[in-house]
C-alpha cells in the first residue's frame, strides 16, 4: 500500500536535481509540452479525451503541484479545481485520480476487470518476488486466484475470524495489563499518561504475528522489525519508480533499491527459516502459516502456492492487516478524546453489554456494540488508513465520466476526499458516528456496494481481511473503553488535541495520541 504516497522531500531534493541537470531537455520539452497540453485541453492527445488536470511542467510533470501537502489532501484540492476524474503526470508516470462516488463506481464496479491490475514499480518488484504476493499480484494469474479464493475460504473467512477469537482476547487483555503497570500506582495524580499510539501498534503487531506464525517462532522479533523496514522503504515512490526508463534516476536511486534488495533477502532467509521450522515441528497450531502449508501440501506438486507465494502472502496479511489496524483504533480514541459526550455513549454501551463481566469476552460483545460499530464507521470514513486505496493499472484504455482513461495510467482512487465530500456527508469534517444510524436502509455498510464509503476498496481487488481487521478493531476498543476512563493529560482542552495526520504508508496521526487512563472497577 506504500505506493500509493509520496516521499515529498526526496522528490524536492528530485526536483532541484533534476532542473539543474536537465536545463537544455527543460528547454525543449517545454516547447513540446506545451503543445501537447493544448492539445490535451482542446480534447487530442490521439483523438482521446483525456481528463482535465494541471499543466504539467517537463520532466517532473506535476509533482510539484504535490509538494507541501499530504498527497490525498493536496490531490482533493486539485480535484475541487478540475473535476472527480482527474489527470497527473509524476515524473514518467501517468496517473489519473478519481474523487467522487460515480467515478469510483466506474473504476471498481463497472469497469472493474479492465482496472483489477495494479501497477508494478521497481522497489515493489523486490519485495513481492515480482507480484508473487496477493496485493500486487497480476489479476487472472492462477496464484492470485488461489490465495483469493484462500483467503475467502481458509485464510480470513468468518470461520478463521472465529478461530483466532482466544488470540484477541488474551491479546487485548496483555493490552489492559500493561497499561496498569506501566503506569505504575494510578491511584497517584496526576497519573503518567498512557502512549496510546505506542500500545495500540503493539497490541495489533502482537494479534497479526500470532494469527500468521503462531507464537513459539524464534525470529518474531527480528521479522518484525525487518517487515517494518520493508514497510518504510516501500513508502513512496522511489526515483526510479517515478522515472523507471532514466538512467539518471537509476543511478540517483539505486541506494534504496540496494537497500530494498538487501531487507527483502534478509527477509525471504527468515521466512524459509520460519517455514522450515514450522515444517519440522510437525504440530498443526491452525496459525495462517499452517494454512497454507498444509494446502500447499494437498495441492500437490502442480499447485500454485510456490514457497514464494506462501511467503509474499504471509507478508502482505502482516504488512497489511498489522497498520491499517492500529491506524483506525489510534485515530477512533483520539476522536472519542476530542468529544468525551460520545466516549461517554460508547463506553456506557460497553459497560452496560458486559454488566457482571470482569473482561471482554467476544462472545459477550458480538453484534451487541452497534454504537461502537459507527464509532469504527465514521473513523474509517474521516481516517480511511489507506488514502487512495491500492493503485490499479488500467489494462485498456476506458471511458470514466466521459473523459479517457488511457491504458497504461495508475488510478488512484482518493477515499478520503470521497469521505469527505459534503454533497454525500453534510457537515464532512465533523466525527459524528450517529450519522450512520439516521437512515438504516441508507447507512453505508462496509461492503463495498456504497461508494460513498469504499475505505477497503470494491470489486475484485476489495479488502479481503476487513471482516479480520474489524473483529480486531473492535475487541481492542471495547477493552480499552470497558477497562478504562480516558481524559487527555492535564485537563488540555480536549478540543485543542492536535489531529495533524502525517505521511506514512497509511495516513497515522502526526504526533502519538497520549491519554490519562483510570482504571475502572466493574462491579460484580
Ligand atoms: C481497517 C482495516 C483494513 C482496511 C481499511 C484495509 C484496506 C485495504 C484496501 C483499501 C485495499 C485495496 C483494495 C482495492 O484495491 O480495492 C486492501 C487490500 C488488501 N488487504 Fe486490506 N485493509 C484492512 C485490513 C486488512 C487485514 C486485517 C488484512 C489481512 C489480515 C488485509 C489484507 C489485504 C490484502 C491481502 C489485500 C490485497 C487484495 C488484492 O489485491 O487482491 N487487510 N486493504
Amino acid at each position: 500500500m506504500a505506493e500509493t504516497t509520496l516521499l515529498l522531500t526526496r522528490t524536492t531534493v528530485l526536483y532541484t536535481l533534476l532542473c539543474v541537470v536537465g536545463v537544455t531537455v527543460f528547454l525543449r520539452k517545454l516547447i513540446n509540452s506545451s503543445s501537447l497540453s493544448r492539445q490535451r485541453d482542446a480534447g487530442g492527445g490521439g483523438g482521446l479525451r483525456l481528463p482535465p488536470g494541471p499543466w504539467p511542467l517537463p520532466v517532473i510533470g506535476n509533482m510539484h503541484c504535490l509538494l507541501g501537502a499530504l498527497p490525498h489532501h493536496a490531490m482533493k484540492r486539485l480535484a475541487g479545481q478540475y473535476g472527480p476524474v482527474m489527470l497527473l503526470r509524476l515524473g514518467h508516470v501517468r496517473a489519473v485520480v478519481v474523487s467522487s462516488p460515480a467515478a469510483a463506481r466506474e473504476v471498481m464496479k463497472t469497469h472493474d476487470a479492465v482496472f483489477a491490475n495494479r501497477p508494478m514499480y521497481v522497489t515493489m518488484e523486490v519485495f513481492t518476488y515480482g507480484g508473487q504476493n496477493i496485493t500486487f499480484a497480476p489479476y487472472r494469474s492462477q496464484h492470485w486466484k488461489e490465495v483469493r479464493r484462500l483467503c475467502a475460504t481458509e485464510l480470513l473467512g468468518p470461520k478463521r475470524v472465529l478461530h483466532f477469537r482466544p488470540v484477541r482476547e488474551q491479546e487485548a487483555a496483555s493490552l489492559v495489563a500493561a497499561i496498569i503497570i506501566g503506569d505504575g500506582d494510578t491511584s497517584s495524580r496526576p497519573a503518567t499518561p498512557v502512549n496510546l499510539t505506542e500500545r495500540i501498534k503493539v497490541v495489533m503487531n502482537d494479534i497479526l504475528m500470532r494469527c500468521a506464525i503462531g507464537d513459539t517462532c524464534p525470529a518474531r522479533d527480528e521479522y518484525i522489525r525487518l517487515l517494518d523496514e520493508a514497510l518504510r522503504l516501500m513508502a513512496g515512490f522511489n526515483l526510479i519508480d517515478l522515472f523507471p526508463t532514466s538512467r539518471l534516476a537509476r543511478m540517483l536511486g539505486a541506494g534504496s533499491l540496494r537497500a530494498a534488495q538487501e531487507v527483502h533477502q534478509r527477509v525471504h532467509r527468515i521466512m524459509q527459516d520460519i517455514i522450515q521450522d514450522h515444517e519440522t515441528k510437525g504440530a498443526y497450531d491452525g496459525d495462517i502459516l499452517d494454512v497454507l502449508l498444509r494446502l500447499q501440501r494437498e495441492g500437490g506438486p502442480d499447485t500454485a502456492l510456490t514457497t514464494q507465494v506462501v511467503s509474499g502472502a504471509l507478508f502482505d496479511v502482516f504488512a497489511a492487516g498489522s497498520e491499517t489496524t492500529a491506524t483506525t483504533s489510534i485515530w477512533a480514541m483520539s476522536e472519542l478524546a476530542r468529544k468525551p459526550r460520545l466516549m461517554e455513549r460508547a463506553q456506557s454501551e460497553v459497560r452496560r453489554v458486559l454488566h457482571g463481566k470482569s473482561k471482554v469476552a467476544e462472545a459477550d460483545i458480538q453484534g451487541r456494540l452497534p454504537y461502537l460499530h459507527m464509532v469504527i464507521k465514521e473513523t474509517l470514513r474521516l481516517h480511511p488508513p489507506v488514502p487512495l486505496l491500492v493503485p490499479r493499472h488500467c489494462d485498456e484504455t476506458t471511458t470514466v465520466l466521459g473523459h479517457h482513461v488511457p491504458r497504461g495510467a495508475t488510478v488512484f482512487v482518493n477515499a478520503w476526499a470521497i469521505g469527505r465530500d459534503e454533497a454525500s456527508w453534510p457537515n464532512a469534517d465533523e466525527f459524528r458516528p450517529e450519522r450512520f444510524e439516521e437512515d438504516d436502509d441508507e447507512a453505508p455498510e462496509l461492503n463495498g456496494l456504497d461508494f460513498r464509503f469504499a475505505p477497503g476498496g470494491a470489486g475484485r481487488r476489495m479488502c479481503p481481511g476487513l471482516m479480520f481487521g474489524m473483529a480486531n478493531i473492535e475487541t481492542v476498543l471495547a477493552s480499552l473503553l470497558f477497562h478504562f476512563d480516558w481524559k487527555l493529560p492535564a485537563g488540555a482542552d480536549p478540543q485543542h488535541l492536535d489531529m495533524t495526520e502525517s505521511y506514512g504508508i497509511t495516513a497515522p496521526r502526526k504526533t502519538d495520541l497520549l491519554l490519562e487512563a483510570t482504571p475502572f472497577v466493574p462491579h460484580e
